[in-house]
């Protein structure tokens, strides 16, 4: 089969069954072999067509008489790919739009329903012929953004409550665009001129990042990324720029004992490695042994030297204690602030699983600060931009440990509030929201 709308269809009935909205693609990806074009247009229907759920169902339920969740769940995929393409996809035509999605209703299932389909379709065109939005909004202010930018009501809370009105609708444009892919190059085997170069001699464009300076940015799409020049020779790594950050604020010395303890799959870890020139020792652990093979993969790709794996549950790892000069907490979280790389990540979190990761976070704080030795830093992180996994979690464990302290980054890089916490917005910096805070240990305990 090569229809492009066909298989978007079939990848949106399996998340829609509960799959993955990556794994779903790769899944029909490999199932069906599409030309570039197809493939691209087909990944844009089904990661567009999650992404802008709740509007697409606000749609429906402004046309039909009957509301969203009363549609044959098929149709209602089958309307959210029509209304996609005529609210988001300018590039395709009107009639083309119109056309193979009424065509996708007959080919499954609904011969009887074309009509209808073409009826709401053209309905919608009529509305915005009318008018620059044919949607009609609340005048509720969270539902408002939710519905415009597709969230659910308690992240747009979220948000509101830190950014006020303005940054958030910023924020909510930001993270419905399509992701960018940045670059960390490992300087124990290459250098940003030679990457450089080197890809723009097979014709990819990059650009640096600002105060990062392993990063290159890559311009435009690329296709696959392991056929980039010095990929298997271990010249550079994909990491965001935000999170490069966070190996600059542990600020690794060489010879020195560091531990991460939520390490895998590496991103983390080999950054740690090269700025220690692969000397001393890193202790890798994560309770994740799938995460973990990708990290030694990783690490033996960039030919790093230094990092020994351990797997299990860090709230209990027991050999650590008093013997780190660092340990890096890069917890496991809601992942708010990287929504624009995960279609469905927004419809999967939820405020009960934001607690529950907050009670995770601060046992895996507490546990893990007892392996630094006293002068030690810890450095704890997470890419989600929800206070009750960032600055409640610090300043519980703060309250209960008076013999650490916030030391601010010696580096000038966004938001950086009193006492020193520094917080990625993404819409102010164009990259991952990200959260990180540097500790010191001062004395040991009593
Ligand atoms: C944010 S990811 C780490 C990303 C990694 N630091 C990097 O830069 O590539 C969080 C990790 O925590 C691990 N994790 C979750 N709960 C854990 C626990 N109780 N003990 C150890 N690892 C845990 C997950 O398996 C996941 O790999």
């Amino acid at each position: 089969m090569t229809n492009p709308r066909q298989v978007a269809f079939i990848a949106l009935k399996e998340v829609h069954k509960g799959a993955y909205a990556d794994v779903a693609l790769d899944r029909v990806l490999q199932k069906y072999k599409l030309p570039d074009n197809d493939r691209r247009l087909m990944t844009e229907l089904v990661y567009g067509s999650v992404r802008r759920q709740r509007t697409l169902d606000a749609i429906i339920d402004q046309l039909a008489t009957k509301k969203n969740q009363q549609q044959p769940k098929d149709l209602r995929t089958i309307l959210h790919l029509g209304f996609y393409q005529l609210r988001y996809q300018e590039r395709i035509p009107v009639s083309a739009a119109v056309n193979t999605t009424v065509e996708l209703a007959k080919e499954n299932g609904f011969p009887g329903l074309t009509g209808f389909v073409n009826g709401l379709l053209r309905q919608y065109l009529r509305l915005a012929e009318k008018s620059s939005e044919p949607l009609k909004l609340p005048e509720n202010t969270v539902e408002k953004l939710g519905i415009l930018y597709s969230f659910p009501d308690w992240i747009i809370e979220v948000w509101l409550s830190q950014l006020g009105f303005e940054e958030t609708e910023k924020l909510c444009n930001w993270m419905n665009q399509t992701p960018t892919i940045d670059l960390r190059v490992n300087i124990l085997h290459s250098s940003l001129e030679e990457v450089k170069s080197a890809f723009e001699s097979a014709g990819v464009l990059v650009k640096p990042i600002p105060h990062l300076p392993q990063a290159l940015r890559l311009i435009g799409n690329n296709g696959a990324i392991q056929n980039l020049p010095g990929f298997h020779g271990g010249w550079w790594t994909v990491q965001d720029g935000s999170a490069q950050l966070v190996a600059h604020l542990l600020d690794p010395q060489p010879g020195d004992v560091v531990i991460d303890v939520c390490a895998a799959p590496g991103g983390k870890t080999t950054h740690i490695a090269e700025l220690m020139g692969d000397k001393g020792k890193i202790y890798a652990c994560d309770k994740t042994p799938s995460r973990l093979r990708k990290l030694k993969e990783n690490a033996q790709r960039l030919n790093l030297q230094s990092i020994e794996i351990c797997t299990g549950d860090s709230r209990n790892l027991p050999q650590f204690y008093n013997s780190a000069d660092r340990v890096l907490l890069d917890a496991p979280c809601s992942g708010l602030g990287t929504m624009h790389r995960h279609a469905d990540a927004r419809w999967r979190q939820t405020p009960t699983s934001v607690q529950e990761l907050s009670q995770l976070q601060k046992e895996l704080l507490s546990h893990n600060a007892n392996f630094v030795k006293t002068g030690g830093i810890l450095v704890y992180a997470t890419c989600t931009l929800h206070p009750a996994e960032n600055e409640e979690v610090i300043s519980a464990f703060l309250a209960a440990n008076p013999h650490w302290q916030i030391e601010p980054p010696s580096f000038d890089f966004g938001d950086i509030s009193t006492p020193g916490w520094l917080k990625v917005w993404p819409h102010q910096l164009d990259m991952d929201g990200f959260f990180m805070v540097r500790l010191r240990k001062t004395k040991d305990s009593e």
